[in-house]
């Protein structure tokens, strides 16, 4: 697709375009991708919203389709030159079963690998996580670390494990043949906590708050740092990827990147009363109201609370063993590897991102949406 016309219009594929990060992606790939002629959304539930995106310029084919199907996978590529594939399911808290996650994260990719093979589709994005480095099971801190930086990545929960063997087979297939003879070009992007427009946790944090009279309680210390990622920066940073895959194939090949912006290093708890505290809540507590142990206690509770109760309903509260073991543990980037590679900066200042995400959460935290 090279020089042979500047002006060819390309084909792209979002899967998962409807969730959270695809939504955003499919949105800022028709404002900021010029060379885009076709723009495929595949998605296991399409929303409502791609019905506005129909009427525009850019021709926008909605495919409602499951990852885990080869044969859905392999038609919805077919003609594509560029996927981006953020399909995948997102689940910390014991919703699906460690199968499930496993079938969709990892046998999903495996099909959307194989599917561009057999299509002659040469350029894949692929959505990966921060949670294929860490936090490991140790608690051990990740701080201002860079895709080089040496950590003992253990991964025992279903959801890194898919996300990190997902990453492993799809820079593995970096250089693969597709139909045609010439080679794939791949490259993992890595977002740590996502915030945003369209994010579920955050709404849900603050209509407990609503709930609680307009108060949250803090759990986890304030020195412990996380990195975040406004969800506009990180679907730039996938255009931009996907935009420079061809013409630096050499360099971005087989490559990961952190997915990083201007947003501040803060605790979780912390960093959501940026938008939190806007709409009318505060965070109780300069310190953990409760002991660490109890949250220990109470987490391991949770664990056999949702076993017991799962042949009569599903209980999956926030607080577990794992996403304590996160919430309790330092991860933050410090990178300039996109910007080295593709150019990446961010498009979002963190005033902006901070302002749109609290506009948001006014906007639809208090209804039904
Ligand atoms: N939310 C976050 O903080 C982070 C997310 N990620 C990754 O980003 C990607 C997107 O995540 P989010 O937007 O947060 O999640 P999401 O759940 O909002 O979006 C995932 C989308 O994939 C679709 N999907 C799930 N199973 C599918 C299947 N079998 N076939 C087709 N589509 C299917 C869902 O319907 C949904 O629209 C995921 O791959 C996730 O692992 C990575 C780092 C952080
Ligand atoms: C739900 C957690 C916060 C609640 C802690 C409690 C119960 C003590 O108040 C979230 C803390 C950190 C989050 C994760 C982190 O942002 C990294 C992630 C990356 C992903 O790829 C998927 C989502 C997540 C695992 C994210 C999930 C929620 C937290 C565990």
């Amino acid at each position: 697709m090279a020089d042979s016309a500047q002006a060819q219009k390309l084909v792209y594929l979002v899967t998962g375009g409807c969730g959270f990060l695809g939504e955003h992606v499919v949105r800022m790939l028709l404002q900021r991708e010029p060379r885009l002629g076709e723009l495929r959304v595949f998605d296991l539930h399409l929303g409502p919203w791609l019905e506005e995106l129909k009427t525009g310029p850019v021709r926008v084919t909605a495919i409602q389709g499951d990852v885990t199907q080869a044969h859905e996978v392999a038609a919805a590529v077919a003609g594509a030159h560029v996927v981006i594939h953020t399909a995948g399911l997102v689940d910390v808290f014991g919703r699906a079963s460690p199968k499930t996650i496993h079938e969709v994260n990892v046998q999903g990719t495996r099909n959307v690998i194989e599917a561009c093979v057999q299509n002659g589709t040469r350029f894949l994005v692929y959505t990966s996580s921060m949670e294929v480095v860490g936090p490991n099971t140790k608690g051990h801190p990740f701080y201002r670390g860079n895709e080089d930086t040496p950590y003992e990545a253990v991964h025992r929960h279903p959801y890194p494990c898919s996300k990190a063997l997902a990453e492993w087979l799809v820079l593995e297939a970096n250089g693969r043949k597709v139909c045609g003879g010439l080679p794939l070009v791949t490259c993992a992007l890595r977002p740590t906590g996502i915030y945003g427009e369209g994010h579920q946790i955050m709404r849900d944090f603050y209509r407990q708050g609503l709930r609680l009279g307009g108060r949250l309680f803090r759990a986890i210390p304030a020195s412990v740092e996380h990195g975040r990622v406004y969800v506009g920066n990180v679907a730039w940073m996938h255009v931009l990827a996907a935009r420079e895959l061809e013409q630096r194939a050499a360099l971005m090949g087989g490559q990961v990147y952190f997915c990083y912006d201007g947003s501040p290093y803060k605790s979780y708890e912390d960093f959501n009363m940026e938008f939190l505290g806007p709409c009318g809540l505060r965070l109780v507590g300069a310190r953990p109201l409760v002991p660490y142990w109890l949250l220990v206690f109470l987490a391991a509770l949770n664990v056999l609370l949702q076993w017991l109760l799962r042949p009569l309903l599903l209980y999956a509260p926030l607080l577990n063993p794992y996403t304590l073991a996160v919430a309790n543990t330092t991860f933050t980037v410090s990178t300039d590897k996109a910007q080295r590679h593709f150019g990446y900066e961010p498009l979002f200042s963190w005033e902006d991102s901070r302002t749109r995400t609290i506009l948001w959460v006014q906007a639809t935290g208090g209804s039904a949406q």
